[in-house]
């Protein structure tokens, strides 16, 4: 897959801080393992990679071509790194692990490549899975759910307001798949919903419809809780998990499980986030959150 894959770690100093404790903790078998569940172009991977020499790392991905871009990256800290194709919600570790490391949502390779069909700004299939060859894609999605559960769902995914008005719209254009239309159709479509005045502010307005129907063709709410239930039983006593949201209802959920598992003790009251000079080379850190918890002995 010919997809350059240049992207930049979010909250790359707050995480490697975060994480400035781990060559100090008991491993499983003797050499210290971390879990990276979101593993990207393998930024962060590489950085903490450097920075703990004696550390190993399993990377996981469900997309193929961040894997391949991450096997690139990572190929000089040789077999320290072992990646994996899975989805972080159906993943056991073989050994007990010093940290786990989650950097939610898309990567901006995945946004910006029209041909993955997350982005409204150029035409592209109305895909957006980011394992390209499990589950339903985004058309087959909105053809399938009756008008009154993809409204539900535009509003709740994509926290929009007009969803009941673009449900009956896209429900009147069905069908989606195998009609030839593209990101950009969908996008005017919802656009059509809005007073004209709101259709040329600084915010696209298909930009939530869009979040909407990416968290669900990924299921990443779903996948997020059984990462949030499952990791802390993962960790030695004292190993850190770190998660790096992008929106409320992503965040949400972290501050939840971070305040009430009794397995993890919250070292972030309030969550880090990007400086302003990170938030000027990087619009996409704008939004990022992180928060960290140890696990209790
Ligand atoms: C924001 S990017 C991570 C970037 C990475 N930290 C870096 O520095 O290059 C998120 C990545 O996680 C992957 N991803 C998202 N949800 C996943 C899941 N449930 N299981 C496995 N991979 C997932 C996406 O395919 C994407 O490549």
């Amino acid at each position: 897959m010919a997809v350059t894959f240049a992207h930049l770690p979010v909250l790359a100093d707050p995480v490697l801080e975060a994480f400035s404790g781990l060559s100090g903790l008991p491993a499983g078998d003797g050499q210290a393992l971390l879990l990276d569940c979101t593993l990207g172009g393998g930024g962060h991977s590489g950085l903490l990679l450097a920075a703990h020499p004696q550390l190993r790392l399993i990377g996981l991905d469900r997309d193929p071509a961040a894997r391949a871009a991450a096997a690139d990256r990572l190929a000089p800290f040789g077999d320290r790194v072992t990646i994996q194709a899975a989805n972080f919600a159906d993943f056991t570790p073989p050994a007990p692990l010093v940290g786990v490391l989650a950097d939610l949502g898309v990567s901006s390779p995945q946004l910006d490549e029209p041909t993955r069909g997350f982005s409204f700004r150029a035409p592209g299939p109305l895909d957006m899975r980011m394992d390209p060859d499990a589950g339903e894609t985004a058309a087959e999605l909105v053809d399938r759910l009756e008008e009154s559960a993809l409204a539900d769902l535009i509003h709740t995914y994509g926290e929009e307001r007009l969803s009941r008005r673009i449900a009956r719209r896209l429900v009147a254009e069905r069908p989606w798949a195998g009609s030839g239309r593209t990101t950009a159709d969908l996008a005017y479509a919802v656009a059509g919903c809005f007073p004209p005045k709101a259709r040329h502010g600084r915010i696209h307005p298909a930009t939530r419809t869009f979040q909407a129907l990416r968290i669900a063709v990924n299921d990443e709410l779903g996948a997020l809780d059984r990462l949030l239930a499952e990791a802390p039983g993962w960790l030695v006593p004292g190993g850190l998990l770190a998660v790096i949201s992008f929106h409320s209802l992503e965040d949400r959920r972290v501050k939840t499980a971070f305040l009430t598992d009794p397995r993890l003790e919250r070292l972030t009251r309030k969550p880090l986030v990007a400086s302003e000079e990170e938030e000027e080379a990087n619009p996409r850190s704008r939004s990022a959150k992180l928060r960290v918890a140890r696990r209790v002995a």
